[in-house]
């Protein structure tokens, strides 16, 4: 099994491009099962996310060709041979329950496996199958699977989502599209990757308004056609790199980074001594002073302080001046990276949903392990500034989301190698 080992080596200079969004490819994907044309996507990112959400679509008999090294997509649902997932696929990822919505949709029926729960929570679909429901879909969960079908099609409805849930928006949404009537989604999700998938299915042919509010209001058409698209850029992978000059010092340019695609975090960074200027290609980052100032994080859904970059930030507040406070309202469990930050000399105690962060002067290094896809991630940041050497072990968690991490920061000064 794969380690990646760092060695702390002070200020980072450079420039990281961006790639596109694994949440946004992962949804774009088994939007190719509303349609029997193709779908082409580009700025996909080479993640092992997105080879098992090949290898889903491939089980249900789509064709998912990677071009130009994977960074385009080929897709074809043309000749769908099975409305199963499952289990044995859908229990790697959860976003395997995407492909519930799509296949209902165009085919009357689906069985998807129950994806189960996680590292960093229970992370039930009740939502998702809710507002199928609210859709007509007769429902039967049976021997861990969702057993689906809308004999007559899907009908529009109006569904108020309890909670946010980004997941539960992107499967109603593209049921919707194939819905008879109009479908409104109240409380939708608002995250820039549901923006990107309402985009690509207009492109598809499908009547969408409202997206990036929390109303989606869809006029449900017969078919939806071919499409090509562009993946939006990564902004949880921005938000990573944007970490690596604030925690290490120098000056970092993110090639393709937009402001408007994580506002509540570029302010919460600013608050802690991080300048983050637009340039022509991106955004430069840089810290003001030698040390960051502690400040106090809430996650929540867009436009809010994303969850996917709590652990990350963590690691930045751990070398803070002061004491900052997390808190975590998205998820129950996400705070597994806070034990292997202590490994490394931080200062934090965990009570339930929030982390109280006292900053010490210098994190060391030691070997620690990755519990899942952002704490992974948020053990390297810290490793970059931590004197002596760290070992990350069970990096697969890393590379279900970053592509070429030892690329992309040691182009910047780090040292930092895969160990195999
Ligand atoms: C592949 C993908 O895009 N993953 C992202 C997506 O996950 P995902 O779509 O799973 O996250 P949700 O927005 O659905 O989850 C938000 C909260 O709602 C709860 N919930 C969700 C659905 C449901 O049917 N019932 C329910 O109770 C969840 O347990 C969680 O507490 O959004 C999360 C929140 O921004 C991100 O952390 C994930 O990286
Ligand atoms: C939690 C994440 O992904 P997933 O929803 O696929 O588990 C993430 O990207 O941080």
């Amino acid at each position: 099994m794969d380690s990646i080992l760092v060695r702390g080596n002070g200020p980072l200079k450079g420039q990281i491009p961006i790639a596109g969004a694994k949440n946004a490819c992962l949804t774009l994907m088994p939007a190719t099962l509303l349609t029997d044309e193709p779908l082409t996507l580009t700025n996909a990112p080479r993640l092992s996310d997105i080879r098992t959400m090949t290898q889903l679509l491939g089980s249900l008999g789509a064709e998912v060709a990677p071009l130009q090294g994977g960074q385009v997509l080929a897709l074809s649902s043309h000749d769908i041979t099975s409305q199963r997932a499952d289990y044995d696929i859908v229990r790697k990822m959860r976003a395997s329950i995407l492909v519930l919505g799509p296949l209902l949709a165009r085919f009357g029926h689906a069985e998807v496996s129950l994806p189960g729960g996680c590292a960093i929570g229970a992370r039930p679909v009740d939502l998702h199958l809710k507002a199928l429901e609210a859709m007509g879909a007769e429902l039967d969960l049976r021997d861990g699977y969702v057993h689906a079908k809308a004999p007559g099609g899907l009908k529009g409805a109006v569904f108020d989502f309890p909670i946010v849930s980004v997941g539960a928006t992107e499967n109603a949404l593209m049921a919707a599209t194939l819905a008879k009537g109009t479908t409104v989604l109240k409380n939708a999700a608002r995250e820039p990757e549901i923006v990107d998938l309402a985009r690509c299915l207009r492109r598809m042919g499908a009547q969408i308004e409202g997206e990036g509010t929390s109303t989606l209001t869809i006029q449900g058409v017969e078919r939806l056609g071919g499409a090509t698209h562009a993946v939006v850029t990564d902004r949880i992978e921005l938000g990573t790199y944007m970490l690596a000059p604030a925690i290490c010092g120098g000056e970092v340019e993110l090639l393709g980074g937009r402001i408007d695609l994580l506002a509540s975090f570029c302010e919460t960074l600013d608050k802690a001594g991080v300048s983050v200027t637009e340039t022509p290609a991106g955004l430069m980052v840089a810290r003001r002073e030698d040390r960051v100032r502690a400040v106090d994080v809430v996650t929540a859904p867009f436009p809010g302080f994303p969850t996917d970059l709590q652990a990350q930030m963590m690691a930045l507040l751990a070398t803070a001046d002061g004491t900052s406070i997390l808190e975590e309202r998205i998820f129950e469990n996400r705070f597994m990276h806070a034990p292997e930050l202590t490994r490394m000399g931080a200062r934090i105690e965990v009570h339930g949903g929030h982390a109280t962060v006292h900053g010490v002067e210098k994190l060391r290094g030691a070997p620690v392990m990755a519990t899942d896809l952002r704490a992974s991630v948020s053990l390297i940041l810290a490793a970059l500034a931590a004197e002596g050497e760290t070992v990350v072990s069970r990096v697969y968690h890393l590379d279900r989301g970053y592509e070429r991490v030892e690329e992309k920061l040691s182009a910047c000064g780090a040292l930092i190698e895969r160990i195999h």
